[in-house]
């Protein structure tokens, strides 16, 4: 049987979302591995002013190529960018290219989505379904086409505790939704959108359910695999450790640690934290459409990307003390923290409300007072306010459990030849949690942050800096307690005496009994 950069050889594939996280790791992940894919199409909108072909080009000059780039100077050649909005009708591709795509293309990888938490419903639904829809409609004029592949989340049914391989009924007939939001206008759009997602907890992961299902009601006529990752983090290996060019996910919440914004999350230390790095999601993506080309099953199959039933790591551990995190962003500091790092996991609502009022809220407040009487503009309550509407976002995620049954992922990897098993591993087993961790916070200093590894002596200066402040300021609170409250009133003073005395009287206790051992 064919290995999987075989089959690639002389195939057409066509990308959407290959500008997102996702999407990119995909494209030099083929075109370093499929050495003999013959093209490329990638569905490109123009943005932020560059044209389609600017932006293609731009993303292939970044880190992430660099070893295809060593490998293969030419390898842009084989990336045809095509301009499509996925959100106009036919997906705002020309005649021309449509017939190009129609003749040609053997593969289809669909990523492209809104992601956000917070996206209108009427957006999220065009982008996530209708797109989707008229992706499969293209597909079906396809002539030679193979296999098509569906990215979608292990939260699609996130109303549900365990989750099989299945698609489940969707929360409503897709159809049905397009054609009642289509004569609303927007206000009654986002006053019903809580009745509609219901247990779900946001518009996204509501919508890549409906996504799901509008794939299967085509699987009759298409090859189809879906594939469900759960939160997709920093690469592990490929094309190096640490990878990753976002805020999302734990991504963002790393960073604001880093820095020293972030003191406290909410969050189940024994809840499964199901991060999946993004090569592993790849890796197993491209297995994936070998295996639906070649074997063509009968059914779409869903492969539940996933961690936790496999490797599980807990969120506790990413807080243990802040272990992994805190101490990899103490020995590789953020430039201008602005507090030293030391956040912790609590799952008490109460409590973690009480460390955002003194930890957060706090110190926003006196740094803002404080730039306010140097004649700065003051804005540290406006960046914790963004990061409170970020967690809250978050907090559904990290604080309950999911179990995910990823059969398919270890029957793919059965079929797989020892070669493939290397070229292509998303064997999670393997995966070292700490380590991981580590290489994934510094991959957010340098690749999110683009900050030198040079400058880590100046950054740990300005740390050490940060803790003399704090010291200072533990002093003069002191000071400030004992002359306002203390000194002024002689039982205070008694109390304070008694437990000064009572402390002094333990540590001679220790001191002798330890001289006595000795
Ligand atoms: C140390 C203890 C840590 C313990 C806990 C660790 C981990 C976290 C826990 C949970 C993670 C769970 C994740 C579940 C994922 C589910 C899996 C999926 O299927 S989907 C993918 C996940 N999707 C997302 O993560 C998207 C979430 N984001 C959003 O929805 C929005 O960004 C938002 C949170 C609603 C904020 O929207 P807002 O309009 O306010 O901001 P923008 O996004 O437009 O950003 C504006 C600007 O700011 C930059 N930015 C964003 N975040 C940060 C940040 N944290 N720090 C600094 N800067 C940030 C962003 O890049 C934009 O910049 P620019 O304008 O230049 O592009
Ligand atoms: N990241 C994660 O943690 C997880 C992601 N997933 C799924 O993986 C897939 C990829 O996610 P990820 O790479 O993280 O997402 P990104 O947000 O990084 O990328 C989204 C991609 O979709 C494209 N896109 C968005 N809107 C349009 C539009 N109107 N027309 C054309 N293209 C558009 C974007 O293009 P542009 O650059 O022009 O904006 C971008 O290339 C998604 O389907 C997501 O649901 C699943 C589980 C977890």
């Amino acid at each position: 049987m064919a290995s999987i950069a075989d089959y690639y050889a002389g195939k057409s594939v066509l990308i959407t979302g290959a500008t997102g996280f996702m999407g990119k790791v995909l494209v030099e992940k083929l075109l370093r591995c499929c050495p003999g894919v013959s093209a490329l199409y990638v569905l490109v909108r123009p943005k932020a002013g560059q044209s389609m072909q600017q932006r293609v080009s731009d993303m292939m000059k970044c880190k992430l190529f660099d070893r295809v780039r060593e490998e293969d100077p030419d390898f842009h050649k084989k990336v045809v960018p095509i301009s499509s909005e996925l959100t106009q009708p036919g997906l705002a591709i020309s005649p021309q290219d449509e017939s190009k795509l129609v003749a040609c293309v053997n593969i289809v990888f669909h990523c492209a989505a809104t992601i956000r938490f917070d996206e209108p419903l009427k957006h999220a639904l065009q982008l996530n379904v209708i797109a989707t829809q008229q992706l499969l409609s293209l597909a079906k004029q396809m002539h030679n086409l193979e296999a098509f592949v569906h990215i979608s989340t292990a939260y699609a049914n996130c109303n549900r505790r365990h989750i099989d391989e299945v698609i489940y009924p969707p929360p409503v007939e897709p159809k049905k939704l397009i054609d009642s939001l289509e004569w609303m206008d927007d206000g009654m759009v986002r006053d019903i959108t809580p009745r509609l997602i219901g247990e779900r907890p946001n518009t996204y992961t509501y919508t890549k359910a409906l996504a799901e299902c509008v794939v299967q009601q085509e699987s009759d006529k298409l090859n189809i695999a879906i594939i469900r990752p759960s939160i997709v983090g920093a690469s592990w290996q490929e094309p190096f450790p640490g990878w990753i060019d976002n805020f999302n996910g734990p991504s963002g919440v790393f960073i604001a640690a880093g820095k020293g914004i972030l003191r406290t999350m909410r969050a189940n230390n024994d809840a499964v934290a199901d991060l999946i790095p993004v090569d592993v999601v790849i890796n197993l993506t491209l297995a994936a459409g070998w295996y639906t080309a070649v074997h063509r099953p009968k059914t779409a199959l869903v492969y539940n990307c996933t961690t936790g039933g496999i490797n599980p790591f807990h969120w506790g551990e990413i807080g243990e003390c802040g272990y992994h995190v805190m101490s990899t962003f103490k020995r590789n500091p953020l430039e201008q923290a602005f507090r030293r790092p030391n956040a912790n996991i609590t799952s008490n609502y109460l409590i973690n409300q009480y460390w955002i009022l003194v930890s957060h809220k706090f110190p926003a407040l006196l740094y803002d007072l404080y730039l306010r009487l140097s004649g700065q503009k003051p804005h540290m309550m406006r960046i914790f306010n963004r990061l409170h509407k970020a967690i809250s976002l978050l907090e559904y995620f990290s604080s309950q459990d999911w179990e995910w049954n990823s059969d398919n992922m270890s029957m793919l990897m059965g079929h797989l030849s020892p070669e493939d098993r290397k070229t292509f591993n998303f064997d999670v087993r393997q995966l070292n949690w700490p380590e991981y961790i580590e290489n994934y916070c510094i991959g957010t200093k340098k690749y999110v942050l683009n900050e030198d590894m040079s400058d880590i002596p100046a950054a740990r200066q300005h740390l050490r800096k940060l803790r003399n402040i704090r010291y200072t300021f533990n002093t003069l609170l002191l000071v400030f307690i004992w002359r306002v409250f203390i000194a002024r009133s002689q039982m205070a003073r008694n109390i304070w005496y008694f437990v000064v005395s009572l402390c002094f009287k333990f540590l001679s206790y220790f001191r002798a009994s330890s001289t006595l051992t000795n």
